[in-house]
């Protein structure tokens, strides 16, 4: 699994196709170093049907707050925040998805391409959201995501209280039964922004601990460095 760096010109916009993966051994200017090794970037894509609040949630994340309107997403938007993990400044892209059909379709092959982590989402008060699930993880399944790809799933609109229709312990037991961390959440009550945040959060925690890329025996010969990349399990997280 490679990780993209920010410094590597490539913007969100750039998309995977853009990102190109780091190789095992990099040459660059002494001045590009700083830049090019600053930021680790992980891309985290977030699937489900369409209304379920995937654009509130990433919103709530990376803006701390609740949008007042949305609209359909139509492709892919892009939301980024940088986070700090065991002093590491790390930055997490969200891929808010299109959940309706015809705005996802020609870019389906992006969201999975490189993808570090999967968010599920499905709306607790509408069970249909949660029985497309499965459709949700064989689309996943079918473009090829190693099971090494952390997934979580997440039941949002919590606050919705009087109209909940799927069931904290059926929720529970479909999560278990795929591996994944469920969490419950709402992205427009307030005091469930932490746990908002803590959806990704955990994912770049687990990110970070499952194969860290570090940059070492480097080499400085005028003005020119070499730098070595390893990989290394790591299993110590704040989260
Ligand atoms: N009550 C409540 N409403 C929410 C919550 N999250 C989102 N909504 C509302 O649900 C509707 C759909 O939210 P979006 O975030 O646009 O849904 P989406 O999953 O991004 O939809 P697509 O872009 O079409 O895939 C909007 O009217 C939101 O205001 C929530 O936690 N609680
Ligand atoms: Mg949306």
């Amino acid at each position: 699994m490679d990780f993209y760096r920010s410094g590597r010109s490539r913007a969100p916009s750039g998309s995977s196709d853009a990102a190109p993966s780091l190789t095992s051994s990099v040459e660059l200017s002494t001045s590009s170093l700083d830049t090019s090794i600053q930021t680790r970037i992980f891309k985290i894509i977030v699937i489900g049907d369409s209304n379920v609040g995937k654009t509130c949630l990433t919103f709530r994340f990376t803006g701390g707050s609740f949008p007042e309107k949305t609209e359909a997403t139509i492709g892919v938007d892009f939301r980024e925040k940088a986070v700090e993990i065991e002093g590491e400044t790390i930055k997490v892209q969200v891929w808010d998805t299109a959940g309706q059909e015809r705005f996802r379709k020609s870019m389906v092959e992006h969201y999975y391409r490189n993808v570090h982590a999967v968010v599920f989402v499905y709306d607790v008060t509408k069970m249909a959201s949660f029985r497309n699930l499965q459709t949700w993880i064989e689309e996943c399944n079918g473009h090829r995501v190693s099971a090494s790809v952390p997934r979580v799933l997440v039941g949002n609109k919590c606050d919705l209280v009087d109209q909940i229709q799927v069931p904290s312990n059926m929720a529970l037991k479909f999560a278990d039964s795929h591996n994944m961390l469920l969490f419950e959440t709402s992205a427009k009550d307030p005091k469930e922004s932490q746990n908002v945040d803590s959806i990704f959060m955990s994912l770049a925690c687990r990110l970070k601990a499952q194969r860290s890329l570090l940059y070492r025996d480097v080499e400085r010969e005028d003005g020119r460095v070499r730098l070595t990349q390893e990989t290394e399990t790591k299993t110590m997280c704040p989260c």
